[in-house]
């Protein structure tokens, strides 16, 4: 099965149209407070320009579920990315909208499993997001065989292959790992993370 690789924070048509190229499976707009930040008027725009087969993912970090709808909706995203403490009630809400619903958590002691909040996805994450701080992935297989789960946190085009051995994740994230400056992404690097994710993976899927 082939790895699953999200790239996010994009905000220029040049990085958008990189990560097409490169065969990003999904491309992830940043909706709260970070230098990564996109109005989601400007979202959409980016967002016409990219396949179907793309997914289009709005990151929200503890947001209320009024804003979130709100930006979903305008910027015409395809699935909503939550992190912060919402709970099986939050995820009911915005399940029946037609976003696969994507959950954010930190790798802690208790690996939450895939679903248990009604979640699509589970995305395990370093305890800062967008940070570029990696957490230790050599705990083997963090999150269940078969889950869709992704790595993220300080993943980079030079680490990404060897985290992927180690934890079998059934895709991959990353922002910071493929900028030249907080921020600002850097075309070549997306590319060559995209590359590294998929030589030789093997996953859990
Ligand atoms: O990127 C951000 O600024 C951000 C802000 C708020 C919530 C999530 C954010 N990013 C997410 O962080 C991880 C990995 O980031 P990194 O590669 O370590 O920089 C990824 O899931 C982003 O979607």
């Amino acid at each position: 099965m082939t790895l699953f690789v999200k790239i996010c924070g994009l905000r220029t048509e040049q990085d958008v149209d990189t990560a097409v190229e490169a065969g990003a499976d999904a491309i992830g707009f940043v909706f709260s407070d970070s230098p990564r930040r996109i109005d989601p008027a400007a979202a959409a725009r980016l967002a016409a320009r990219i396949p179907e087969s793309v997914l289009t993912v709005g990151v929200f970090r503890r947001e209320p579920l009024e804003y979130v709808r709100s930006v979903a909706a305008e910027s015409g995203i395809g699935a909503v990315q939550l992190h912060g403490p919402e709970d099986r009630a939050y995820y009911d809400e915005l399940s029946g909208g037609g976003w696969t619903l994507i959950r954010a958590a930190a790798f802690g002691d208790r690996v939450p499993r895939c679903g248990e909040l009604g979640e699509d996805m589970l995305l395990l994450d370093a305890p800062v997001p967008g940070s570029g701080i990696a957490w230790d992935w050599s705990r083997k297989q963090v999150a269940g065989a078969g889950e869709k789960w992704l790595l993220a946190g300080g993943l980079t085009p030079e680490n990404v292959r060897e985290a992927v051995d180690v934890t079998r994740p059934w895709g991959v994230d990353v922002s910071s790992g493929v900028e030249a400056s907080r921020g600002v992404k850097n075309p070549a690097l997306i590319t060559a993370f995209v590359e590294a994710a998929r030589a030789g993976a093997v996953t859990s899927g």
